[in-house]
């Protein structure tokens, strides 16, 4: 890569919006060094504009993600944004939003620089949305795809709009992730462009011939005119309409990338690595050879799935729904606890607390089945305590028994032995909620006899930017 690149990588988590600025260095070992980075939390969550979606709706405004997303970009030093020559974006995955061609945003001149606000834009249904039950999703028709569709699938979403909020559709022409829309904003797409990482990531969509499964969709009365074309992920989607924060007009964007996909290439230095991601949810990734393809007919009730990475090529994914997700809960039950007893406890104290208190408790027989929104391969199987006694009650027990079962519950759908046999060496951390939680780094290791490493703080976002600067490098070679 030539030296003195600069790319900007974004990632549009569930919790919050990351940021880096990363720059080509061949002198350094991993080739790259990261000049700056900025974390906001996006505070998202709102209620789900159709009361049909009931309690088990989860969606987050877009103006909120945009705000904190404008928020990290203005942290980021202004003489290295003049830099930039590629932008990467990606976000999480398997959510739906909606927005009318042409009036998705509007540019305004705000402070120093041009900046973009949402303007006919729906809400986010996230990854975590639960309203597709188990008997809605049966009635769906049979994709022609590996993957199954679950609940808080893009296309199950779409789904289960047309039949409870029919209307809810009829304004807007477009869909796409987070991260598609915001590609599409900054480079003025009228369509949205989506790589097949997000689009296998909706569910009725074939990796084999790269296509959606119209024939099923439109038999089924889905309206098709809403999916976004296809492209390849690590190619460009357009250029930046305006200057944008400092960043020069034209710059080049890359199509939008699953957060997944964008840690694993941050992290994965060597086929032989496993990546164990913990954000809101929870991943543990191996790589498959190139060539694998996954069998054709999906199977709802195996633990591991396979996604769509670089060049054809899938990763082994075990997808947890029950991550970092599960500590906010017990965090946020917590300080509804205190609030309902007279007290007021900042979140960020109770996390130090807790993991001080489970750092010092370094064992416990409190056994927690974490499993809060169940699992794909198991939507039933809701969270669970057991092995009771007075003397683990305390703050220090709970919590290492609740870090203890996130990476047990994440084992069960990924022994170590079966890494073994795929020939993983050893296993890259990442993910703030790890990064940030010396428990969980000691369950890891327990569960998971292998050398264990962590890669970048804000992973995803590097490995959006990396995904640009191998690009840029590419383009000068060739
Ligand atoms: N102060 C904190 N200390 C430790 N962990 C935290 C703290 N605040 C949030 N977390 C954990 O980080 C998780 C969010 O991680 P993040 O990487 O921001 O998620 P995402 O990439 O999905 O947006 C939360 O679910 C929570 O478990
Ligand atoms: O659920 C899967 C895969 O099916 C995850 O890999 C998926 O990427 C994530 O759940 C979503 O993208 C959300 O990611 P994050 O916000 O928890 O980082």
């Amino acid at each position: 890569m030539a030296a003195g690149s600069v790319t900007l990588g974004i990632d549009l988590g569930t919790t919050s919006v990351k940021v880096a600025l990363v720059e080509a260095a061949p002198g350094d070992p991993s080739g790259f060094v990261v000049l700056a980075s900025c974390a906001r939390a996006a505070r998202a969550e709102v209620a789900a504009q159709s009361a049909a979606a009931g309690p088990q709706g989860q969606e987050q405004d877009v103006r909120r993600i945009i705000q904190a997303l404008n928020e990290c970009l203005a942290a980021l030093p202004r003489q290295q944004l003049r830099k930039v020559c590629g932008i990467g974006v990606s976000g999480q995955m398997h959510g739906v939003m909606f927005w009318k061609t042409g009036q998705g945003c509007e540019w305004t001149e705000g402070g120093a620089a041009p900046v973009f606000e949402p303007r006919a834009v729906s809400q986010l249904v996230t990854w975590q949305d639960g309203r597709c039950s188990s008997k809605f999703l049966a009635s769906l028709p049979q994709p022609e795809s590996h993957l199954s569709v679950a609940t808080g699938f893009g296309c199950a979403t779409i789904f289960w709009l047309l039949k409870n909020s029919p209307e809810s559709l009829k304004s807007y022409d477009v869909a796409g992730t987070i991260h598609d829309y915001v590609v599409a904003m900054l480079c003025g797409l009228t369509r949205p462009l989506m790589s097949d990482q997000n689009a296998a990531s909706w569910g009725y969509f074939n990796t084999r011939s790269q296509s959606w499964n119209l024939e099923i969709l439109r038999a089924a009365g889905f309206p098709v005119h809403l999916l976004p074309d296809i492209a390849e992920p690590g190619s460009m989607a357009g250029r930046t309409s305006c200057a944008w924060f400092e960043i020069p007009k034209g710059t080049p964007v890359g199509v939008a990338l699953g957060d997944l996909q964008a840690s694993v290439y941050s992290c994965m230095a060597q086929r032989t690595d496993a990546v164990l991601n913990i954000s809101t949810s929870v991943q543990l990734v191996a790589s498959m050879p190139s060539g694998f393809q996954p069998a054709q007919t999906p199977d709802p009730t195996a633990p591991v799935a396979y996604f769509p990475y670089f060049h054809r090529t899938y990763l082994a994914v075990a997808a947890s729904l029950n991550g970092g997700n599960v500590l906010a809960t017990f965090v946020h039950m917590l300080v509804q606890w205190m609030a309902d007893l007279g007290l007021e406890v900042e979140e960020s104290t109770v996390y130090s607390r807790m993991i001080q208190a489970a750092a010092q408790q370094r064992d416990t027989c409190l056994t927690i089945t974490p499993t809060v929104l169940g699992e794909r391969h198991l939507p039933d199987q809701l969270a669970s305590v057991t092995r009771i006694s007075s003397s683990d009650l305390s703050l220090g027990h709970v919590t290492r028994a609740l870090c203890r079962g996130i990476i047990q519950n994440l084992h069960s759908m990924l022994p170590f032995q079966q890494l073994r046999e795929w020939g993983v060496e050893r296993v890259i951390g990442s993910g703030s909620a790890l990064s940030r939680n010396e428990v969980l780094k000691q369950e890891v290791q327990r569960a998971f006899p292998f050398p264990v490493s962590y890669g970048q703080d804000v992973d995803a976002a590097v490995g959006a930017a990396l995904v640009m600067l191998q690009r840029n490098f590419n383009q000068q070679e060739s």
